[in-house]
Protein backbone atom coordinates (compact mmCIF):
# COMPACT_ATOMS: atom_id res chain seq x y z
CA UNK A 1 0.00 0.00 0.00
CA UNK A 2 1.72 3.57 -1.17
CA UNK A 3 0.64 6.07 1.16
CA UNK A 4 0.60 9.87 0.81
CA UNK A 5 -0.39 12.85 3.40
CA UNK A 6 -1.88 16.12 3.09
CA UNK A 7 -1.01 19.11 5.43
CA UNK A 8 -3.76 22.44 6.21
CA UNK A 9 -1.87 24.68 7.71
CA UNK A 10 -4.87 26.87 8.34
CA UNK A 11 -5.65 30.02 10.49
CA UNK A 12 -6.88 28.47 13.99
CA UNK A 13 -4.75 24.73 13.53
CA UNK A 14 -2.58 22.44 11.68
CA UNK A 15 -4.15 18.93 10.62
CA UNK A 16 -2.57 16.47 8.95
CA UNK A 17 -4.43 13.33 6.85
CA UNK A 18 -2.76 9.91 5.57
CA UNK A 19 -4.55 8.23 2.93
CA UNK A 20 -3.49 5.07 0.52
CA UNK A 21 -3.11 6.43 -2.66
CA UNK A 22 -4.91 3.56 -4.83
CA UNK A 23 -8.03 3.62 -3.03
CA UNK A 24 -8.25 7.30 -0.97
CA UNK A 25 -8.96 5.43 2.00
CA UNK A 26 -8.10 7.13 5.53
CA UNK A 27 -5.32 5.59 7.10
CA UNK A 28 -4.75 8.23 10.12
CA UNK A 29 -4.70 11.86 10.79
CA UNK A 30 -3.50 14.18 13.57
CA UNK A 31 -3.98 17.75 14.65
CA UNK A 32 -2.65 20.69 16.92
CA UNK A 33 -4.03 24.05 17.53
CA UNK A 34 -2.47 27.13 15.88
CA UNK A 35 -1.79 30.63 18.71
CA UNK A 36 -4.56 33.04 18.50
CA UNK A 37 -4.35 36.49 16.66
CA UNK A 38 -3.62 38.41 13.47
CA UNK A 39 -0.10 38.16 14.01
CA UNK A 40 1.97 34.95 14.61
CA UNK A 41 5.38 33.89 14.56
CA UNK A 42 5.45 31.26 11.55
CA UNK A 43 7.68 29.41 14.20
CA UNK A 44 4.61 28.36 15.94
CA UNK A 45 3.47 26.90 12.53
CA UNK A 46 6.50 24.92 12.26
CA UNK A 47 5.80 23.50 16.01
CA UNK A 48 2.02 22.85 15.43
CA UNK A 49 3.01 21.15 12.03
CA UNK A 50 5.78 18.87 14.12
CA UNK A 51 3.05 18.17 16.77
CA UNK A 52 0.46 17.35 14.40
CA UNK A 53 2.79 14.63 12.21
CA UNK A 54 3.59 13.31 15.47
CA UNK A 55 -0.20 13.23 16.50
CA UNK A 56 -0.74 11.40 12.70
CA UNK A 57 1.82 9.01 13.67
CA UNK A 58 4.94 10.12 12.04
CA UNK A 59 5.63 9.87 8.07
CA UNK A 60 8.11 7.14 8.01
CA UNK A 61 5.60 4.83 6.13
CA UNK A 62 4.74 7.59 3.52
CA UNK A 63 5.68 8.58 0.03
CA UNK A 64 5.06 11.81 -0.57
CA UNK A 65 3.49 14.89 1.03
CA UNK A 66 2.04 18.37 0.29
CA UNK A 67 1.38 21.08 2.30
CA UNK A 68 -1.50 23.29 1.77
CA UNK A 69 -2.34 26.55 3.78
CA UNK A 70 -3.92 29.81 5.13
CA UNK A 71 -3.81 32.00 2.14
CA UNK A 72 -1.73 35.94 2.05
CA UNK A 73 -0.11 35.59 5.08
CA UNK A 74 3.35 37.76 4.69
CA UNK A 75 6.36 36.27 5.74
CA UNK A 76 9.59 38.32 5.41
CA UNK A 77 12.99 36.31 5.63
CA UNK A 78 16.35 38.42 5.73
CA UNK A 79 19.49 36.99 4.00
CA UNK A 80 20.06 34.58 6.55
CA UNK A 81 16.74 33.11 5.74
CA UNK A 82 15.76 34.00 9.63
CA UNK A 83 11.93 35.49 9.56
CA UNK A 84 12.54 39.12 10.17
CA UNK A 85 8.83 39.69 12.05
CA UNK A 86 6.17 37.91 12.68
CA UNK A 87 3.95 37.27 9.78
CA UNK A 88 0.98 39.36 9.60
CA UNK A 89 -2.22 37.07 8.53
CA UNK A 90 -4.64 37.46 5.86
CA UNK A 91 -7.52 38.46 8.71
CA UNK A 92 -4.90 41.86 9.67
CA UNK A 93 -6.74 44.60 8.17
CA UNK A 94 -3.59 46.98 9.76
CA UNK A 95 -2.89 47.21 6.03
CA UNK A 96 -6.60 48.70 5.01
CA UNK A 97 -4.64 52.40 3.68
CA UNK A 98 -1.62 50.66 2.23
CA UNK A 99 -4.19 48.60 0.30
CA UNK A 100 -6.28 52.19 -0.36
CA UNK A 101 -3.17 53.99 -1.37
CA UNK A 102 -1.80 50.86 -4.24
CA UNK A 103 -5.35 50.51 -5.37
CA UNK A 104 -5.19 55.24 -5.90
CA UNK A 105 -1.70 54.63 -7.35
CA UNK A 106 -2.36 51.85 -10.39
CA UNK A 107 -5.89 52.12 -10.50
CA UNK A 108 -8.54 49.22 -9.40
CA UNK A 109 -9.41 48.05 -13.53
CA UNK A 110 -5.11 48.41 -14.32
CA UNK A 111 -4.84 45.88 -10.94
CA UNK A 112 -7.58 43.37 -11.97
CA UNK A 113 -6.24 42.92 -15.19
CA UNK A 114 -2.89 42.34 -13.92
CA UNK A 115 -3.34 40.61 -11.15
CA UNK A 116 -6.91 39.11 -11.01
CA UNK A 117 -7.84 40.83 -8.48
CA UNK A 118 -8.44 44.45 -6.44
CA UNK A 119 -6.29 44.44 -3.27
CA UNK A 120 -7.67 44.84 0.06
CA UNK A 121 -5.92 44.22 3.66
CA UNK A 122 -5.73 40.34 3.30
CA UNK A 123 -3.65 40.25 0.27
CA UNK A 124 0.65 40.19 0.72
CA UNK A 125 1.02 43.80 -1.50
CA UNK A 126 -0.86 45.66 1.21
CA UNK A 127 1.21 44.09 3.84
CA UNK A 128 4.25 44.63 2.11
CA UNK A 129 3.51 48.52 1.52
CA UNK A 130 2.46 48.80 5.39
CA UNK A 131 5.92 47.47 6.24
CA UNK A 132 7.51 49.92 4.28
CA UNK A 133 5.82 52.73 5.68
CA UNK A 134 5.64 51.62 9.40
CA UNK A 135 8.63 49.59 10.19
CA UNK A 136 11.35 50.79 7.36
CA UNK A 137 14.29 49.21 8.98
CA UNK A 138 12.62 45.74 9.01
CA UNK A 139 11.31 46.54 5.11
CA UNK A 140 15.28 47.61 4.15
CA UNK A 141 15.83 43.50 5.72
CA UNK A 142 13.53 41.91 3.56
CA UNK A 143 15.25 39.80 1.18
CA UNK A 144 12.59 36.97 0.34
CA UNK A 145 9.05 37.27 0.61
CA UNK A 146 6.98 33.82 1.06
CA UNK A 147 3.22 32.48 2.25
CA UNK A 148 2.81 30.32 5.36
CA UNK A 149 3.16 27.44 2.96
CA UNK A 150 5.82 28.35 0.69
CA UNK A 151 8.02 28.82 4.01
CA UNK A 152 6.41 25.43 5.58
CA UNK A 153 7.55 23.24 2.37
CA UNK A 154 10.78 24.81 2.52
CA UNK A 155 11.72 24.20 6.24
CA UNK A 156 10.12 20.61 5.42
CA UNK A 157 12.83 19.76 2.86
CA UNK A 158 15.46 21.10 5.49
CA UNK A 159 15.86 24.37 4.63
CA UNK A 160 16.07 28.16 6.89
CA UNK A 161 18.18 29.59 9.24
CA UNK A 162 21.55 27.87 9.42
CA UNK A 163 21.04 27.02 12.95
CA UNK A 164 18.05 25.12 12.47
CA UNK A 165 18.43 23.65 9.16
CA UNK A 166 20.84 20.96 7.71
CA UNK A 167 20.42 22.64 3.82
CA UNK A 168 20.56 26.24 5.14
CA UNK A 169 19.12 29.45 3.60
CA UNK A 170 19.25 28.76 -0.04
CA UNK A 171 16.50 31.44 -0.56
CA UNK A 172 16.31 30.94 -4.44
CA UNK A 173 14.59 27.17 -2.93
CA UNK A 174 11.62 28.58 -1.71
CA UNK A 175 8.65 27.43 -3.89
CA UNK A 176 5.26 28.20 -4.03
CA UNK A 177 2.09 27.41 -6.41
CA UNK A 178 -0.20 29.15 -8.59
CA UNK A 179 -3.04 29.32 -6.31
CA UNK A 180 -1.28 30.82 -3.49
CA UNK A 181 0.34 33.34 -6.12
CA UNK A 182 -2.51 34.46 -7.39
CA UNK A 183 -2.99 36.00 -3.31
CA UNK A 184 0.06 37.78 -3.80
CA UNK A 185 -1.34 41.47 -5.86
CA UNK A 186 1.66 40.64 -7.98
CA UNK A 187 1.68 37.79 -9.52
CA UNK A 188 -0.85 37.37 -12.76
CA UNK A 189 -2.93 34.35 -13.25
CA UNK A 190 -3.53 35.16 -16.66
CA UNK A 191 0.46 35.16 -17.59
CA UNK A 192 1.85 32.97 -14.76
CA UNK A 193 4.25 35.39 -14.51
CA UNK A 194 5.30 37.98 -11.46
CA UNK A 195 4.84 41.38 -11.82
CA UNK A 196 7.89 42.95 -10.09
CA UNK A 197 6.78 46.48 -10.72
CA UNK A 198 4.19 45.88 -8.69
CA UNK A 199 6.04 44.46 -5.93
CA UNK A 200 8.27 47.28 -5.66
CA UNK A 201 5.66 49.79 -5.44
CA UNK A 202 4.65 47.92 -2.43
CA UNK A 203 7.86 46.87 -0.27
CA UNK A 204 10.47 49.55 -1.86
CA UNK A 205 12.58 47.07 -3.82
CA UNK A 206 13.08 43.73 -5.52
CA UNK A 207 13.42 40.57 -3.61
CA UNK A 208 13.50 36.61 -4.01
CA UNK A 209 10.57 35.20 -4.46
CA UNK A 210 9.59 31.89 -4.98
CA UNK A 211 8.89 29.71 -7.92
CA UNK A 212 5.38 29.27 -9.45
CA UNK A 213 5.04 25.48 -9.80
CA UNK A 214 2.79 23.85 -11.83
CA UNK A 215 -0.28 21.56 -10.00
CA UNK A 216 1.84 18.15 -9.82
CA UNK A 217 5.55 19.60 -9.95
CA UNK A 218 7.64 18.32 -7.01
CA UNK A 219 8.93 20.82 -5.25
CA UNK A 220 11.56 18.14 -3.95
CA UNK A 221 11.93 15.80 -1.27
CA UNK A 222 12.32 15.82 2.43
CA UNK A 223 15.65 15.34 4.23
CA UNK A 224 15.97 13.74 7.68
CA UNK A 225 14.66 15.84 10.41
CA UNK A 226 14.18 13.79 13.56
CA UNK A 227 15.37 15.62 16.50
CA UNK A 228 13.41 17.88 19.24
CA UNK A 229 11.04 20.39 18.54
CA UNK A 230 11.40 18.60 14.66
CA UNK A 231 8.88 16.73 12.52
CA UNK A 232 9.35 12.84 12.50
CA UNK A 233 9.68 12.73 8.57
CA UNK A 234 12.73 10.40 6.85
CA UNK A 235 14.61 11.86 3.86
CA UNK A 236 13.91 11.04 0.67
CA UNK A 237 9.54 11.70 0.73
CA UNK A 238 8.52 13.35 -2.53
CA UNK A 239 7.10 16.94 -1.11
CA UNK A 240 4.32 18.66 -3.75
CA UNK A 241 4.01 21.89 -4.70
CA UNK A 242 1.33 22.73 -1.66
CA UNK A 243 -1.45 25.42 -2.49
CA UNK A 244 -3.55 28.05 -0.77
CA UNK A 245 -6.15 26.60 1.61
CA UNK A 246 -9.18 26.89 -0.75
CA UNK A 247 -7.72 25.48 -4.03
CA UNK A 248 -6.22 22.56 -1.58
CA UNK A 249 -10.30 22.18 -1.00
CA UNK A 250 -11.49 22.29 -4.11
CA UNK A 251 -8.72 19.61 -5.22
CA UNK A 252 -10.16 17.52 -2.25
CA UNK A 253 -13.33 18.01 -2.95
CA UNK A 254 -12.83 17.20 -6.91
CA UNK A 255 -14.91 20.17 -7.41
CA UNK A 256 -16.02 20.04 -11.17
CA UNK A 257 -18.24 22.40 -13.56
CA UNK A 258 -21.57 23.51 -11.69
CA UNK A 259 -20.39 23.20 -8.31
CA UNK A 260 -19.78 26.02 -6.40
CA UNK A 261 -17.87 25.67 -3.04
CA UNK A 262 -19.06 27.36 0.74
CA UNK A 263 -16.20 26.90 3.32
CA UNK A 264 -17.29 28.36 6.65
CA UNK A 265 -13.93 28.11 8.58
CA UNK A 266 -12.37 31.21 10.35
CA UNK A 267 -12.73 33.01 7.17
CA UNK A 268 -16.20 32.25 4.75
CA UNK A 269 -15.25 31.67 0.89
CA UNK A 270 -17.38 30.96 -2.15
CA UNK A 271 -15.27 29.68 -5.26
CA UNK A 272 -15.43 27.52 -8.45
CA UNK A 273 -13.07 26.09 -10.57
CA UNK A 274 -13.32 27.80 -14.06
CA UNK A 275 -11.66 26.76 -16.96
CA UNK A 276 -10.55 30.71 -17.83
CA UNK A 277 -9.11 33.73 -15.67
CA UNK A 278 -11.70 36.46 -14.17
CA UNK A 279 -11.66 39.62 -13.65
CA UNK A 280 -13.69 42.11 -10.93
CA UNK A 281 -12.82 45.60 -11.20
CA UNK A 282 -15.42 46.29 -8.39
CA UNK A 283 -12.68 44.15 -5.99
CA UNK A 284 -15.73 41.51 -5.11
CA UNK A 285 -14.68 38.42 -6.96
CA UNK A 286 -11.22 37.55 -6.27
CA UNK A 287 -9.64 36.26 -9.95
CA UNK A 288 -7.41 33.10 -7.91
CA UNK A 289 -6.06 30.28 -9.97
CA UNK A 290 -6.14 27.09 -8.57
CA UNK A 291 -3.86 23.80 -7.79
CA UNK A 292 -4.76 22.06 -10.95
CA UNK A 293 -4.06 24.56 -13.82
CA UNK A 294 -7.31 25.77 -14.13
CA UNK A 295 -9.15 29.06 -11.94
CA UNK A 296 -10.71 29.99 -9.10
CA UNK A 297 -13.02 32.83 -8.33
CA UNK A 298 -13.53 33.42 -5.48
CA UNK A 299 -15.50 35.65 -2.68
CA UNK A 300 -14.29 36.17 1.06
CA UNK A 301 -15.22 37.45 4.08
CA UNK A 302 -13.63 37.78 7.72
CA UNK A 303 -16.75 37.08 9.88
CA UNK A 304 -17.60 32.99 9.70
CA UNK A 305 -16.98 30.12 12.11
CA UNK A 306 -16.39 32.81 14.82
CA UNK A 307 -19.82 34.72 14.37
CA UNK A 308 -20.85 31.65 15.72
CA UNK A 309 -18.07 30.48 18.28
CA UNK A 310 -19.12 34.25 20.13
CA UNK A 311 -22.43 34.00 19.55
CA UNK A 312 -23.01 30.62 21.30
CA UNK A 313 -20.76 31.71 24.21
CA UNK A 314 -22.79 35.12 24.45
CA UNK A 315 -25.29 32.74 25.02
CA UNK A 316 -23.90 30.32 27.33
CA UNK A 317 -24.35 27.13 25.29
CA UNK A 318 -22.33 25.12 22.92
CA UNK A 319 -22.45 24.67 19.28
CA UNK A 320 -24.96 21.88 19.49
CA UNK A 321 -27.08 24.29 21.69
CA UNK A 322 -26.90 27.56 19.45
CA UNK A 323 -28.03 24.90 16.72
CA UNK A 324 -31.05 23.67 18.98
CA UNK A 325 -31.96 27.47 19.57
CA UNK A 326 -31.65 28.57 16.57
CA UNK A 327 -33.79 26.46 14.74
CA UNK A 328 -36.36 27.06 17.36
CA UNK A 329 -36.59 30.32 15.78
CA UNK A 330 -38.74 31.05 12.42
CA UNK A 331 -37.05 32.12 9.25
CA UNK A 332 -36.13 35.87 9.50
CA UNK A 333 -35.75 35.63 13.39
CA UNK A 334 -38.88 37.84 14.11
CA UNK A 335 -36.93 40.69 12.31
CA UNK A 336 -33.70 40.42 14.19
CA UNK A 337 -30.73 40.84 11.24
CA UNK A 338 -26.55 40.49 12.51
CA UNK A 339 -24.90 42.33 10.48
CA UNK A 340 -21.49 40.04 11.67
CA UNK A 341 -19.17 42.41 11.09
CA UNK A 342 -16.92 41.63 14.56
CA UNK A 343 -13.26 41.71 12.86
CA UNK A 344 -14.31 44.51 10.55
CA UNK A 345 -14.73 42.89 6.96
CA UNK A 346 -13.61 42.56 3.57
CA UNK A 347 -16.29 41.62 1.51
CA UNK A 348 -17.66 44.37 1.65
CA UNK A 349 -14.81 46.08 2.26
CA UNK A 350 -14.95 47.81 5.61
CA UNK A 351 -11.95 47.07 7.62
CA UNK A 352 -12.79 48.99 9.83
CA UNK A 353 -16.55 48.10 10.53
CA UNK A 354 -18.72 46.56 13.68
CA UNK A 355 -21.07 44.39 14.41
CA UNK A 356 -24.61 45.58 14.65
CA UNK A 357 -27.63 43.88 15.55
CA UNK A 358 -30.71 45.73 13.74
CA UNK A 359 -34.61 44.84 15.07
CA UNK A 360 -34.46 44.71 18.15
CA UNK A 361 -38.24 44.40 19.41
CA UNK A 362 -39.20 43.03 22.59
CA UNK A 363 -40.87 40.38 20.84
CA UNK A 364 -37.93 39.48 18.25
CA UNK A 365 -34.77 40.10 21.28
CA UNK A 366 -34.94 36.42 22.22
CA UNK A 367 -32.27 34.13 22.85
CA UNK A 368 -33.51 31.94 19.79
CA UNK A 369 -33.89 34.62 17.58
CA UNK A 370 -30.41 35.75 18.17
CA UNK A 371 -29.02 32.35 17.54
CA UNK A 372 -30.69 32.70 14.58
CA UNK A 373 -29.70 35.99 13.46
CA UNK A 374 -26.19 34.90 13.87
CA UNK A 375 -26.44 31.93 11.18
CA UNK A 376 -28.90 33.61 8.95
CA UNK A 377 -26.29 36.89 8.97
CA UNK A 378 -22.93 35.10 8.39
CA UNK A 379 -24.95 32.88 5.30
CA UNK A 380 -25.98 36.14 3.59
CA UNK A 381 -22.82 37.56 3.59
CA UNK A 382 -21.85 34.41 1.87
CA UNK A 383 -24.92 34.44 -0.05
CA UNK A 384 -24.25 37.41 -1.92
CA UNK A 385 -20.76 36.17 -2.40
CA UNK A 386 -22.34 33.38 -4.54
CA UNK A 387 -24.58 36.30 -6.57
CA UNK A 388 -21.03 38.24 -7.09
CA UNK A 389 -19.71 35.01 -8.78
CA UNK A 390 -22.76 34.84 -10.56
CA UNK A 391 -21.84 38.05 -12.19
CA UNK A 392 -18.36 37.10 -13.46
CA UNK A 393 -20.22 34.27 -14.95
CA UNK A 394 -20.39 31.01 -12.90
CA UNK A 395 -22.95 28.99 -13.18
CA UNK A 396 -24.04 27.74 -9.66
CA UNK A 397 -25.91 24.22 -10.00
CA UNK A 398 -25.12 23.30 -6.64
CA UNK A 399 -23.48 24.09 -3.17
CA UNK A 400 -20.64 22.04 -1.15
CA UNK A 401 -20.97 23.42 1.96
CA UNK A 402 -17.83 22.55 3.93
CA UNK A 403 -15.62 23.82 6.91
CA UNK A 404 -15.99 23.47 10.91
CA UNK A 405 -19.34 25.43 10.61
CA UNK A 406 -20.39 23.27 8.30
CA UNK A 407 -20.76 20.40 10.92
CA UNK A 408 -23.97 22.41 12.45
CA UNK A 409 -27.22 20.81 11.33
CA UNK A 410 -28.69 24.46 11.67
CA UNK A 411 -26.02 25.73 9.55
CA UNK A 412 -27.11 23.12 6.86
CA UNK A 413 -30.74 23.51 6.90
CA UNK A 414 -30.67 27.36 6.91
CA UNK A 415 -27.80 27.32 4.49
CA UNK A 416 -31.24 25.56 2.34
CA UNK A 417 -33.05 28.40 3.61
CA UNK A 418 -30.38 31.06 2.32
CA UNK A 419 -29.21 30.29 -0.71
CA UNK A 420 -31.32 29.38 -4.08
CA UNK A 421 -29.38 26.51 -5.65
CA UNK A 422 -29.04 22.97 -3.71
CA UNK A 423 -27.13 22.70 -0.95
CA UNK A 424 -24.97 19.35 -0.59
CA UNK A 425 -22.90 18.46 2.62
CA UNK A 426 -19.97 16.33 1.97
CA UNK A 427 -19.00 13.57 4.87
CA UNK A 428 -17.21 15.43 7.49
CA UNK A 429 -13.53 15.62 6.63
CA UNK A 430 -10.91 17.76 5.84
CA UNK A 431 -10.83 18.97 2.30
CA UNK A 432 -7.97 21.17 2.90
CA UNK A 433 -5.65 18.84 3.88
CA UNK A 434 -7.32 16.25 1.44
CA UNK A 435 -6.73 18.14 -1.30
CA UNK A 436 -2.44 17.85 -0.16
CA UNK A 437 -3.27 14.17 -0.06
CA UNK A 438 -4.37 14.92 -4.03
CA UNK A 439 -1.24 17.01 -4.48
CA UNK A 440 1.34 14.70 -2.66
CA UNK A 441 0.44 11.59 -5.35
CA UNK A 442 -0.12 13.66 -8.28
CA UNK A 443 3.41 14.70 -7.65
CA UNK A 444 4.65 11.03 -6.86
CA UNK A 445 3.02 9.74 -9.72
CA UNK A 446 1.75 12.27 -12.40
CA UNK A 447 -1.20 10.86 -12.34
CA UNK A 448 -4.18 12.88 -10.42
CA UNK A 449 -5.80 10.47 -8.27
CA UNK A 450 -9.47 10.25 -8.05
CA UNK A 451 -11.21 9.61 -4.74
CA UNK A 452 -14.39 9.78 -3.92
CA UNK A 453 -15.82 11.70 -1.68
CA UNK A 454 -19.39 11.19 -0.34
CA UNK A 455 -22.31 13.14 0.59
CA UNK A 456 -23.16 13.74 4.60
CA UNK A 457 -26.30 15.19 3.81
CA UNK A 458 -28.43 17.39 1.37
CA UNK A 459 -30.59 19.34 3.07
CA UNK A 460 -34.04 19.86 1.33
CA UNK A 461 -34.22 23.31 -0.65
CA UNK A 462 -36.34 25.65 1.22
CA UNK A 463 -35.80 29.06 -0.09
CA UNK A 464 -36.69 31.36 1.79
CA UNK A 465 -36.26 35.14 0.49
CA UNK A 466 -37.57 37.28 3.40
CA UNK A 467 -33.94 36.33 4.81
CA UNK A 468 -31.97 38.09 2.46
CA UNK A 469 -34.14 40.69 1.78
CA UNK A 470 -34.43 41.85 5.66
CA UNK A 471 -30.50 41.26 5.54
CA UNK A 472 -30.20 43.86 2.28
CA UNK A 473 -32.33 46.23 4.11
CA UNK A 474 -29.55 47.11 6.53
N1 LIG B 1 -20.54 22.13 15.24
C1 LIG B 1 -20.04 23.34 15.00
N2 LIG B 1 -20.87 24.40 14.82
C2 LIG B 1 -20.39 25.63 14.56
N3 LIG B 1 -19.06 25.91 14.47
C3 LIG B 1 -18.19 24.90 14.64
C4 LIG B 1 -18.62 23.57 14.90
N4 LIG B 1 -17.51 22.79 15.01
C5 LIG B 1 -16.44 23.60 14.82
N5 LIG B 1 -16.83 24.87 14.61
C6 LIG B 1 -15.97 26.05 14.41
O1 LIG B 1 -15.28 25.93 13.17
C7 LIG B 1 -14.05 26.68 13.24
C8 LIG B 1 -12.91 25.83 12.72
O2 LIG B 1 -13.19 25.49 11.40
P1 LIG B 1 -12.03 25.20 10.35
O3 LIG B 1 -12.68 25.01 9.02
O4 LIG B 1 -11.16 24.12 10.88
O5 LIG B 1 -11.25 26.59 10.42
P2 LIG B 1 -9.85 27.07 9.83
O6 LIG B 1 -9.60 26.20 8.61
O7 LIG B 1 -10.08 28.49 9.47
O8 LIG B 1 -8.81 26.93 10.89
C9 LIG B 1 -13.86 27.06 14.71
O9 LIG B 1 -14.16 28.45 14.85
C10 LIG B 1 -14.86 26.17 15.43
O10 LIG B 1 -15.32 26.72 16.66
O1 LIG C 1 -7.98 34.88 2.84
C1 LIG C 1 -8.54 33.86 2.52
C2 LIG C 1 -8.93 33.59 1.11
O2 LIG C 1 -8.63 34.64 0.25
C3 LIG C 1 -8.86 32.85 3.58
O3 LIG C 1 -9.70 31.85 3.10
C4 LIG C 1 -7.59 32.28 4.15
O4 LIG C 1 -7.03 31.43 3.14
C5 LIG C 1 -7.79 31.57 5.48
O5 LIG C 1 -8.61 30.46 5.42
P1 LIG C 1 -9.11 29.58 6.68
O6 LIG C 1 -7.96 29.36 7.58
O7 LIG C 1 -10.25 30.29 7.27
O8 LIG C 1 -9.58 28.29 6.05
Amino acid sequence: MTLVAGIDSSTQSCKVVIRDLETGAPVRQGRAPHPAGTEVDPQAWWEALTAAITDAGGLDDVAAVSIAGQQHGMVVLDAAGEVIRPALLWNDTRSAAAATDLVAEFGAAALAARTGSVPVASFTATKLRWLRDAEPGNAARVAAVALPHDWLTWRLRGYGPASASPLGPVLDELVTDRSDASGTSYWSPSTGGYDRELLVAALGHDVVLPRVLGPSEPAGSTVALSGPGLPPVPAGIVVGPGAGDNAGAALGLGATEGDVVVSIGTSGTVFAVTGAPSTDESGTVAGFADASGAFLPLVATLNAARVLDATAALLGVDHDGLGTLALAAAPGAGGLVLQPYFEGERTPNLPDATATLFGMTLASTTREGLARAAIEGLLCGLADGLDALRRVGVEPARILLIGGAALNPAVQSIAAQVFDVPVTVPEPGEYVADGGAVQAGWALTGVRPTWTVSTAATPAPDFRSVIREQYAAH
